[in-house]
């Protein structure tokens, strides 16, 4: 086959985006005197991560949102971490918080997420947050999931009644995403490491969304032709789950890595945290 799948342009859609967040945060900023704050609290000096929160920090500054950053060491205990979250769930100047994933092999990290006040839960990744997406509540999407998801509406991918397969589990990305297409109508797939035949079940999809965080895990023949493929990969040197030159001659849609999924991550955490900003400085 030499058709050539369709680019689902992130970059393009998140700049929109942040353009709206940027002039939400300024009328704001306007009416209630403080601008949008997030506090980003980073464990450790790993690459990536740091990489990923100066990222997020430097799309805040730009939007008008202000950031304040804890930087703390690696050999933090999960008690002085949840300590630090939960002073900033209590300071009425930070609107959002967000905990960079992974915090260490040594931490608990979901006491430390849960120490993340509901309302500030920009990065949509506690158990409250959790339960309010998959019950079609209010509440704060997991960021991934949320931007993989205006990826999916902007380019009019009708969900109701497709088979979504979902590779991977994780608590703020695979198992997220698969609610948020459950919610949709979906008929929605999880596989994992455990999942015997992947390929059989990967055939099947006509939305596959890879979340596994293996470089080119999944290529050309796991797909099914004309599939939309997402790919929420982000392993070291920007290289995706899936690789993207087989797939792109299978799939009609598909997400560039750069350029696709990581951007609307950023987008809706910076969305989020206006909306935070926006319902505690109107409350008080
Ligand atoms: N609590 C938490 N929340 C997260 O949302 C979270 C996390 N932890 N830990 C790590 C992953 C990864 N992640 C990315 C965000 C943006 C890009 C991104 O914008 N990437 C650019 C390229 C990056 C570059 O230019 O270097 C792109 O895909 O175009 C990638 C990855 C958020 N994560």
């Amino acid at each position: 086959m030499s058709e050539t799948a369709r680019l689902m342009d992130g970059s393009a859609l998140a700049r929109r985006i942040v353009e709206q967040a940027a002039e939400r945060a300024a009328d704001l900023t306007r009416q209630t005197g403080t601008s949008p704050c997030l506090a980003t609290v980073l464990v450790g000096d790993d690459p990536a991560s740091v990489t990923y929160v100066r990222m997020k920090r430097a799309r805040c500054e730009k939007a008008g949102i202000r950031s304040r950053h804890i930087a703390l060491p690696a050999a933090t205990t999960t008690a002085e971490l949840v300590d630090t979250i939960t002073a900033l769930s209590h300071d009425p100047d930070v609107h959002g918080i967000l905990l960079q994933h992974p915090a260490g092999p040594h931490i608990d990290e979901r006491a430390a997420f849960e120490a993340i006040a509901p309302e500030k839960d920009v990065d949509g990744v506690t158990c409250h947050s959790f339960a309010a997406m998959s019950f079609g509540l209010d509440g704060f999407a997991s960021c991934t999931p949320g931007g993989i998801l205006r990826l999916l509406d902007h380019y009019d991918v009708d969900l109701a009644g497709k088979h979504a397969v979902v590779v991977g589990r994780s608590a703020i990305l695979g198992k997220p995403v698969g609610m948020l297409l459950l919610a949709r109508n979906a008929t929605v797939t999880y596989c994992h490491s455990r999942t015997t035949d992947l390929a059989s079940i990967t055939k099947e999809a006509d939305v596959l969304v890879a979340a596994v965080g293996r470089p080119r895990f999944l290529h050309g023949e796991h797909l099914k032709p004309g599939a939309v493929v997402i790919d929420a990969g982000s392993n070291p040197g920007n290289i995706g789950d899936v690789d993207f030159d087989s797939a792109r001659t299978r799939a009609s849609l598909i997400t560039p890595v750069p350029g696709g999924v990581g951007p609307m991550t950023i987008a809706t955490l910076l969305t989020q945290t206006v909306d935070a900003a926006t319902a505690q400085l109107r409350a008080v």
